[in-house]
Formats: C-alpha cells, sequence, structure tokens
C-alpha cells in the first residue's frame, strides 16, 4: 500500500470531480469497486501501489470523487450504551475462541437467505417486485490476503437503512442481549459467552474494522454501515449496489473484515474452508469459498546442453469458488447414512451447545400427517432456562415448511413442560404462511404435537432403561422438574410420564425411587403421600 496525500480545495475538488465522474462515465470499465477497499481519511488517500502504477490518473480521481461524496453525506451514530461493553467483552473473553466468528456471520448470513426465500415463496404476485426468481440464494466466503479482507457475502434479505442501524447499533437486537442479562443477574460468566449466540459483533475478534455493504428489497438505496470498535458507526449510501452483491442478486449483504494484526492466520483459503466444515456444515445454502488451486501448464523448453526439447510442468495459481458444505438438510437422509459426528455437530449448530446431546431420536412420519424430524436431549439445562423454567427465549423446535425455515417461536406446536428439548421439525402439509393462530387451529399441527410428544417420550425411557443408571440420574437432575410438571398438569400425557418420576423417600435413601400409585390400604401409603408433585 501507498499513501498519496492529495490535498486540494474545495472549489478545485468539486470541479475536478465533476470532471472526472464524466470520465468515469465514458469509461465503462471501470468499476469503482475495484477500489473499494481504500480507505479515505478526510482528503488523504491510500491506494495499492499497482493501481498506481498503472492506471493512477483515472482510478485514483474517480475513487477520490465518488468516495468523497460519500464521505460527505457519511451519518455518525453512536453505538447504544451496551454495544460498546458487549464488544469489548467479546473481544476480551473469547479471545482465545477466536474462530467463532465465522460460524457467527455465517449464521447470520443463512438466516438473511431463510428470510428472502420465505419472502419470495409467500410474497403475493406481483408484490416480490424486485425479488428475482432465478438467483440461487447462497453464501460466499472471500479471502483478500494482500488486503488482509475476509468478505462474507449473501443474497439474503439485506438490511433497510433504519434496520441496519437498529440492527447492528443496538443491542437489543442482537443474541448477545441474553447474555448481557445474564450477567446482570449474575446467572452467568464471561467463560461461558461462548455458549450464546454472540452475533455479529464477533467479527472484531479478528478484525479491528468492519464494512457492511447492504441491499434490502424494502429499500430502493443500499447502504454501507462501518465501524472500527469504537463508540461510533458510520452509514452512508452506497451508490451501486451491483458492486458487492453476486450477479443476478436483488438483495444482499457483504460483510468485510479487515483483519487486525496478529489475525494472519485467518488470512488462508485453507483455514477458512477447515473452519466452515467445522462448524457451518450443516447450513442449508450452499457455502462457496474462493479457493486457490495449484495448477500445472505443460510447458516446452529446449535442453540447453543436449538441444532436446523437453516438457516442463510449470505451476500455476487459479482461483475459484468451492463448494464446502453438504446441502441436503440432515434430516432428510436416511439415519443408517448419518454418523454420530454428523448428528451431534448438526444438534450443536441448532442449539449453539458446546456438548454433545446426551441422546437423540431421528423418524419420520407418514400417513394422516407427513413429516420428518430429529429431536435431541441436551446434557445440561439450557441457559435461557437456568433463571425462568418456561422463559419466551426457550426455541425447543425450529419448524421447517418443504425445508423452508419458518419460525422457532412456535412454542404451541409441543407442551411446554418440553421446553428442554432441542430440534427440527419439517412438515410436508402445513402451508408456507403458517402462522400462530393457524397453528393453534391446524389438525396437522395437533397431530405433529403429539408425534413429536410421543417420540420425546420415548428417548426420555430409553435413557431410563440405559445400564448405566447415572445417565438417567444426570438427566432427571436437569429436566426432573420439567417432567414432574408435565405429569401433574397434562392429562394427555400423565400416565406415560409418571413411570419416568424419581422421588427421594425415607425407603430409597440416598438413591431415588420411583413413583408407583398405591391403593390407600397399602401400608406404604404413608411413606407415599409427600413424594407426590407439590400442588401449587
Ligand atoms: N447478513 C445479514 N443479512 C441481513 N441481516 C443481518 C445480517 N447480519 C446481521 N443481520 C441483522 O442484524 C441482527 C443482529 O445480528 P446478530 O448476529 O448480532 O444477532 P442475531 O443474529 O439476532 O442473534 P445471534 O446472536 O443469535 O446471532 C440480526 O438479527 C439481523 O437482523
Amino acid at each position: 500500500m501507498r499513501t498519496l496525500h492529495r490535498p486540494v480545495s474545495g472549489a478545485a475538488f468539486v470541479s475536478g470531480c465533476n470532471l472526472l465522474q464524466r470520465n468515469i462515465r465514458a469509461n465503462p470499465g471501470f468499476r469503482c469497486n475495484q477500489l473499494q477497499r481504500n480507505s479515505f481519511v478526510g482528503r488523504t488517500m491510500f491506494v495499492p501501489s499497482r493501481a498506481v502504477a498503472s492506471v493512477a490518473p483515472r482510478l485514483v480521481f474517480s475513487e477520490f470523487s465518488l468516495r468523497m461524496s460519500a464521505v460527505d453525506t457519511a451519518e455518525t451514530y453512536e453505538f447504544q450504551a451496551e454495544v460498546s461493553r458487549v464488544m469489548d467483552i467479546i473481544v476480551n473473553s473469547l479471545y482465545s475462541n477466536t474462530d467463532i466468528f465465522l460460524r457467527e456471520l455465517v449464521s447470520n448470513a443463512s438466516d438473511a437467505c431463510d428470510k428472502k426465500r420465505f419472502l419470495k415463496l409467500t410474497a403475493k404476485t406481483g408484490s416480490e417486485g424486485s425479488l428475482s426468481d432465478t438467483e440461487e440464494l447462497a453464501i460466499r466466503v472471500r479471502c483478500d490476503d494482500k488486503n488482509r479482507t475476509i468478505t462474507i457475502i449473501d443474497n439474503g434479505i439485506g438490511m433497510t437503512k433504519s434496520e441496519l442501524i437498529n440492527n447492528l447499533g443496538k443491542i437489543a437486537a442482537s443474541g448477545t442481549s441474553k447474555f448481557v442479562e445474564a450477567l446482570k443477574d449474575g446467572a452467568a460468566d464471561l467463560s461461558l459467552i461462548g455458549r450464546f449466540g454472540v452475533g455479529f459483533y464477533s467479527a472484531f475478534l479478528v478484525a479491528d474494522r468492519v464494512t457492511v455493504l447492504t441491499k434490502s428489497p424494502n429499500d430502493q438505496k443500499a447502504w454501507r454501515w462501518e465501524s472500527e470498535q469504537t463508540k461510533n458507526f458510520t452509514v452512508t449510501e452506497e451508490p451501486d449496489a451491483s458492486t458487492f452483491l453476486p450477479e443476478n442478486a436483488s438483495s444482499g449483504t457483504s460483510v468485510t473484515l479487515h483483519v487486525k494484526e496478529g489475525m494472519e492466520k485467518y488470512l488462508n483459503d485453507y483455514k477458512l474452508r477447515q473452519l466452515l466444515e467445522l462448524y457451518s456444515e450443516f447450513v442449508s445454502f450452499p457455502i462457496y469459498l474462493w479457493m486457490s488451486k495449484i495448477e500445472y501448464d505443460k510447458v516446452k523448453e529446449k535442453d540447453e546442453k543436449t538441444g532436446e526439447e523437453k516438457e516442463k510442468s510449470v505451476p500455476r495459481t487459479t482461483y475459484e469458488w468451492e463448494l464446502v458444505n453438504k446441502t441436503k438438510p440432515i434430516w432428510m437422509r436416511k439415519p443408517s447414512e448419518v454418523t454420530d459426528d454428523e448428528y451431534n455437530e448438526f444438534y450443536k449448530s441448532i442449539s449453539r451447545d458446546f456438548e454433545n446431546p446426551l441422546t437423540r431420536t431421528h423418524f419420520s412420519a407418514e400417513g394422516e400427517v407427513e413429516f420428518r424430524s430429529i429431536l435431541y436431549t441436551p446434557r445440561r439445562l439450557p441457559f435461557e432456562l437456568a433463571q425462568n423454567m418456561f422463559s419466551d427465549a426457550a426455541r425447543p423446535l425450529k419448524l421447517y415448511v418443504k425445508r423452508v425455515f419458518i419460525s422457532d417461536k412456535f412454542d404451541e406446536l409441543i407442551p411446554r413442560w418440553l421446553a428442554f428439548i432441542r430440534g427440527v421439525v419439517d412438515s410436508e402439509d402445513l402451508p408456507l404462511n403458517v402462522s400462530r393462530e393457524i397453528l393453534q387451529q391446524s389438525k396437522v399441527a395437533r397431530v405433529i404435537g403429539r408425534r413429536v410428544t410421543r417420540k420425546a417420550i420415548d428417548m426420555f425411557r430409553e435413557i431410563a432403561e440405559r445400564s448405566d443408571p447415572k445417565d438417567y440420574e444426570g438427566f432427571w437432575e436437569n429436566f426432573g422438574r420439567y417432567l414432574k410438571v408435565g405429569a401433574f398438569e397434562d392429562e394427555e400425557w400423565s400416565k406415560d410420564l409418571r413411570p419416568l418420576l424419581r422421588f427421594h423417600s425415607s425407603k430409597s435413601g440416598r438413591e431415588m425411587g420411583k413413583f408407583r400409585r398405591v391403593h390407600r390400604t397399602d401400608e406404604r401409603v404413608a411413606e407415599q403421600t409427600h413424594f407426590l408433585p407439590s400442588r401449587r
């Protein structure tokens, strides 16, 4: 990089810019994103020396003029009070786990693609306007080691200007808010932050500057968000969305990380591929990585001594987009074809837990209703339930309709005492525009809920029947109170749950005994009564 200092007077600058902008228009080959990564500080410009040497006059001035006009209109916003704190917490407490930044940003890109796919499928004819039908929803990751950047690009839903300011400037929009709440309540310590979705701000684990370019179908303009992890961020209009969106994309977002000192290990496509394979294998959109490949060209060369012509292989580096994940959802595969590791990694990707689950069940239902599901029992109580047994923040099931993610907030699908399980349900019969109201009245949803509950109970029973009683003891310690609530308040399942209950009794000593219904005349009645779940 070389720095060019070009102090110019206001009037000279404006007329120079106008002239140069006309020049750019006359030179369609030139695209201003060629130098997008350049920084402008006041009227000082940084440009790659190669560009200066080759096409300096045109590029330098055109970029200068375009970006200067943008700088002039940049709006500066302050992060909401807690955001700076959260960024500090993330950067200072996760320094040993910096790898997660990619998982978080890819997960955001995947959410954005989910939203776009949902919108496209449910949009009424005509209202989808700018949503192109031809584009493949995908995520692209590209590393540029010379310019020290990593860029994550999606053609998802993008953000309007106000969404950009709210989502990336206010803590309330982020999963990290749960963590901040938990810190306030004293329910978490910093080492636990990795269990939360730390979200977008994890970008600052590896970058000292982050640039977000985004275009929403609900905003005619594209926007640039930029921050250097200070108290402020800037929002600027981005003149041309096509410079950062993939070809044919009508909307989307590009997040560029300007990699900081000491994080050079991420400026390597092999390292990025390893992280994507580890963390993002189950993202249901294709993830393409810009990968380098060594190819060998055969060249004929004359041997100086003998004069004979010989063939020689000369290495050449080429680049191409390489698909790094299997995009067929794991629940669509046959259980016999899925390995334990794959199930465990999928669990971690949907639950954000760092431990393997205690158990799982993968099944499909046909006939009356058709759906597929994978359910997991975690090893420990999910964090969001630690304070409140039936917290609204619990997300037991992700609901899909024909592979389209619909919501993870339909808690009415299963009884509330199952709040601690995790899993996915993919229905063939529910409508894509399924809402809470539709779900409440839907017969299909009731059947799905019943079958999922039955399978969950079977899963718990299997743990109870294991030869090592420690498994069920651990399960009971974490989730016993949920089963008690179910046995107590849920008439439909009470009978199935009772054999799974455990209680301390004077007879059982330190061990726990099973609950057995006894007749009043039974001599054990006295010792049994206080084992019954208390009626509150
Ligand atoms: N690539 C993107 N495209 C569109 N919107 C995005 C993108 N990345 C982030 N956002 C918006 O910014 C918000 C904040 O992101 P952030 O990752 O901090 O939190 P989150 O995704 O809500 O929760 P989590 O911490 O669980 O990831 C998102 O909810 C989303 O609205």
